[in-house]
């Protein structure tokens, strides 16, 4: 709880102190290194870091999805245990149902509360709509290519009404441009339906583009290297002096190769 004079203001997700160790052949490796972050309401916030540094094993713990060794979540002031229904989550790689068409992935976090079919249509509906995937109800994953597949796991996680999106690196398998698309509809997208959503990724550009505010994590272990708060006017230009600047100062902080440099080597 953040105090500012008398008002005490609720983090919509606050963890405290958040360590992780797995065992590995008989011996305890720690991944997260204790981790306190507070996180506003309709906060869009980005967690960045190196590959394996820990990144998803911290949103399966916001989400309820893997145990926490020490520290406590707090969704909405309330002490989180397990799986928690206002969290929804969108993958690295599409996890719809093959044998639902579009409508029926969307629907069907609606369908399986017992919200009348009228009601839940009506809704999935709205959310294909936003998505950019009017036409395409009826189709089923397997004709769609990943980036409309992406579209939909939105849509899905939308239609539960979550209060708290969870995005893992959800473009990671995505070419270039239609990476650049999809972070445009989901910045479009979070503006229209304003959720506190939690984005990891390890890429700059993204992080820069869409976040309020960037948390970068250090390798595994990881904790807190730095935090920066992104202020630039949106929707972002990423050819912007500051977005450029910011984009410098971030590389050199985190050692990070640009694409350019990395296909040289
Ligand atoms: N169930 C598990 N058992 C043992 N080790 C695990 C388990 N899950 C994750 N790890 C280890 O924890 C570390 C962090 O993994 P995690 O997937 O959280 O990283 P990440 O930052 O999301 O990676 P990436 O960006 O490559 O997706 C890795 O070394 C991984 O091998």
């Amino acid at each position: 709880m953040e105090r500012t004079g008398a008002i005490e203001k609720q983090s919509m997700v606050r963890l405290e102190n958040i360590k992780k160790s797995f065992d590995v052949s008989g011996k305890s490796v720690e991944v997260i290194g204790g981790i306190d972050l507070d996180i506003e309401k309709n906060e869009f916030v980005v967690l960045f870091g190196a590959g394996q540094c820990g990144k998803t094993t911290l949103l399966k713990m916001i989400a309820g999805l893997e145990d926490i060794t020490k520290g406590t979540v707090y969704i909405d002031g309330k002490k989180s245990s397990g799986f928690h229904p206002g969290v929804g989550m969108v993958y690295q790689t599409t996890s719809l149902f093959p044998w639902l068409t579009v409508m029926g992935n969307v629907e069907f976090g609606p369908k399986a509360r017992g919200i009348k079919k009228e009601e839940r249509r009506k809704k999935a509906q709205y959310y294909i709509d936003l998505v950019g995937l009017h036409g395409f109800e009826k189709h089923y994953p397997v004709k769609l290519s990943g980036g409309m597949c992406q579209r939909v796991g939105i849509a899905r996680a939308y239609c539960n009404d979550p209060d708290i999106i969870l995005m893992d690196e959800p473009f990671g398998h995505l070419d270039a441009q239609t990476r650049y698309m999809m972070e445009e509809e989901v910045e479009k997208i979070w503006a229209k339906e304003k959720r506190t959503v939690i984005f990891v990724t390890n890429n700059i550009e993204e992080a820069l583009y869409l976040a309020d505010r960037i948390i970068i994590l250090t390798e595994c272990p990881a904790v807190v290297a730095k935090e920066y708060r992104i202020d630039l006017p949106r929707p972002r230009s990423m050819v912007s002096e500051e977005f450029l600047a910011l984009r410098e100062e971030i590389s050199q902080l985190v050692d990070i190769p640009r694409e350019s440099e990395e296909k040289a080597v």
